[in-house]
């Protein structure tokens, strides 16, 4: 495992930018509508940065600090936790964090889509696990998602705002309910309700 801190702050940041480079990257190959010669031609480019990339690669992404969340829960909301900062794979979510209770806004895109027009469900059950684990990690606890049960309210759109929540509702012993919803134009869409186990390591 590498953690971010243990690569020069430089690189770091460069690294931040090829990942957001990535997914913008990732959304124009998924919705060109370029001819068949120049879609070649950019195949052609990324197998060559593929390569360029791909020398001597890490086995994981870099691993972000366990206390990042905890350290913005305590700015009180100011400085918000910036999620999959260096991994193309997940949705990005900047999340603001209070005691018990976390939010974040979002607009997904194309590369989003299940039902048409709509979030997959699967990325709507990723992004109520980040909002519900990671408040779980601002609040310093190791904890696991032991189980995530999701209610799918009515479509979530793609292109618009979205609002996501999460809060704790009760701890007992090593286990803690949290429950979390995404909310658009003020109207829930998904609702959440998950149970984390507090582990060693
Ligand atoms: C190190 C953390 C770093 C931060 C990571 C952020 C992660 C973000 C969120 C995720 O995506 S986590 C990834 C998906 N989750 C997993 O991979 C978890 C896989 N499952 C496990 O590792 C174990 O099953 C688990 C740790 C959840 C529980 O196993 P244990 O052997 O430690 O617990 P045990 O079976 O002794 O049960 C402990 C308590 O939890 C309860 N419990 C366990 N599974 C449950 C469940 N599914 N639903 C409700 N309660 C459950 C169990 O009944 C018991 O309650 P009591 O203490 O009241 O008796």
């Amino acid at each position: 495992m590498t953690r971010t801190m243990d690569v020069p702050a430089d690189l770091r940041e460069a690294s931040a930018e090829l990942v957001a480079a990535t997914r913008a990257l990732m959304l124009a190959a998924a919705t060109t509508t370029a001819d068949a010669d120049t879609v070649r031609a950019a195949r052609a480019t990324i197998a060559e940065l593929a390569e360029t990339l791909g020398v001597r690669p890490r086995s994981r992404v870099l691993r972000p600090p366990f206390d990042g969340p905890s350290r913005s829960r305590d700015t009180g909301g100011r400085e918000p936790w910036a999620l999959f900062t260096h991994n193309p794979m997940g949705i990005p979510l900047e999340i603001h964090f209070g005691a018990d209770e976390a939010r974040a806004r979002l607009v997904a895109n194309a590369l989003h889509e299940g039902p048409p027009d709509s979030v997959h469900g699967g990325f709507s059950a990723h992004l109520l696990d980040c909002m519900l684990g990671t408040l779980m990690q601002a609040r310093g606890s190791r904890s696991l998602t032991a189980s995530l049960d999701l209610r799918y309210l009515r479509r979530t759109p793609l292109d618009e705002p979205l609002d996501l929540y999460s809060r704790i509702v009760e701890t007992e012993g090593r286990k803690t309910v949290a429950e979390g919803w995404i909310e658009c134009r003020g109207e829930r869409t998904v609702e959440a309700r998950g149970v984390f186990v507090r582990v060693e390591e």
